[in-house]
């Protein structure tokens, strides 16, 4: 099958300005995606998510690894390969604030190689679809943040690339203009057919957006699976971590502060740890304590927990009873 998107094993190395280390923001990650498909990338903060967004589309060069976009190899054929993307990058920074926003709109447009007769209804029909007329001829410095992402998407809608990359596009809006940008998002996906892949650190985004999430974690992939599977995950709210070290007594007991937490194996190179939550935000939590305590997670695997472990649990007080009623 032909894939819109093909990464392979791609990393990003940067070099810290002051003391000169470096840092492996991005450590051979590798995916594909399908024409059509919501991908999201999830992730805690720096987890590498952004990195990747940035040479998806050519704006970092990976130290290693390709990435062939619609079969194109971007590391050869750049302008070619972008040709096929558009990108909403955190902050609308792909915007003319001194512009307003039918200005801004006619400029991407035109920029495309496109008559401004020609997208002239096609601008007001977007205006229309993204309750923005009222604000056509406004400058887009005056906008509010969740206005300015709402001409952000318009201006990718415009370019009629058949892929999109949008990086945290509802960072710092409120929950109203969020939810309407969330909603637009996703009949955009479903009206217009498009490729979209957004990063986030929100985890309800991703699950209203997206088919499919791909969480990164320290510049490597921990999981890529779909999003209704995950939910399923984040209902037995029980995960295996796999972790690319031996877990001492102390480390074990330090995790045991926060969460139910059992040492499966811990033979070899790696250790096995299940952790039982009751929400769904602490998923983030425990990557944060092996983050803390400089521990490599491998991978995280959903847990399944039987009923006879949940049963003997529960006599043994070990598990709430709320996390017991929902597996
Ligand atoms: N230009 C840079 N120079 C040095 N280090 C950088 C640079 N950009 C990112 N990093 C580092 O690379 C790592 C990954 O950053 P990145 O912005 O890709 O993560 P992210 O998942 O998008 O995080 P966030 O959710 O906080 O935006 C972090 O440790 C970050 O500090």
């Amino acid at each position: 099958m032909e894939y819109i998107i093909d990464i392979q094993g791609i990393k990003k190395r940067y070099r810290k300005r002051k003391s000169k280390e470096i840092i492996e923001a991005v450590k051979g990650v590798s995916f594909k995606v399908k024409r059509g498909e919501v991908v999201g990338l999830l992730g805690p903060n720096g987890a590498g998510k952004t990195t990747t967004i940035k040479m998806m589309c050519g704006l970092l060069l990976p130290n290693e690894g390709t990435i062939k976009i619609n079969g194109i190899d971007i590391g050869k054929q750049r302008l070619k390969a972008l040709r096929h993307i558009s990108t909403v990058l955190e902050g609308n920074r792909n915007l003319y604030w001194r512009l307003t926003v039918r200005e801004n709109l006619e400029y991407f447009s035109g920029n495309r190689g496109l008559s401004k007769k020609a997208v002239s209804s096609q601008i007001d029909e977007l205006l229309e679809r993204l309750n923005l007329t009222h604000k056509a001829n406004e400058m887009v410095n005056s906008l509010s943040r969740g206005m300015q992402q709402k001409v952000s998407i318009a201006v990718a809608l415009l370019s009629n690339t058949e892929i999109i990359f949008l990086d945290e596009p509802t960072l710092g809006l409120d929950i109203e203009t969020s939810y309407e940008v969330r909603k637009l998002l996703k009949d955009i996906a479903k009206e217009y057919n498009k490729t979209i892949l957004l990063s986030s650190h929100d985890m309800p985004v991703v699950q209203e957006i997206c088919e499919r999430v791909i969480i990164i974690n320290e510049g490597r992939i921990v999981t890529d699976e779909r999003v209704s599977d995950l939910l399923d995950l984040f209902d037995t709210k029980a995960y295996s971590f796999t972790i690319n070290s031996l877990l001492s007594n102390k480390d074990l007991n330090e995790i045991q502060k926060h969460f139910m937490a059992e040492l499966e194996t811990n033979e070899g190179m790696q250790s096995v740890l299940t952790v039982t939550i009751t929400h769904s935000e602490d998923f983030y939590k425990v990557i944060e304590i092996f983050k803390d305590m400089n521990i490599d997670i491998d991978k995280v695997d959903r847990s399944i927990i039987d009923f006879e472990q949940v049963f003997l649990k529960i006599v043994k007080g070990e598990m709430k009873r709320e996390v017991a009623a929902t597996v």
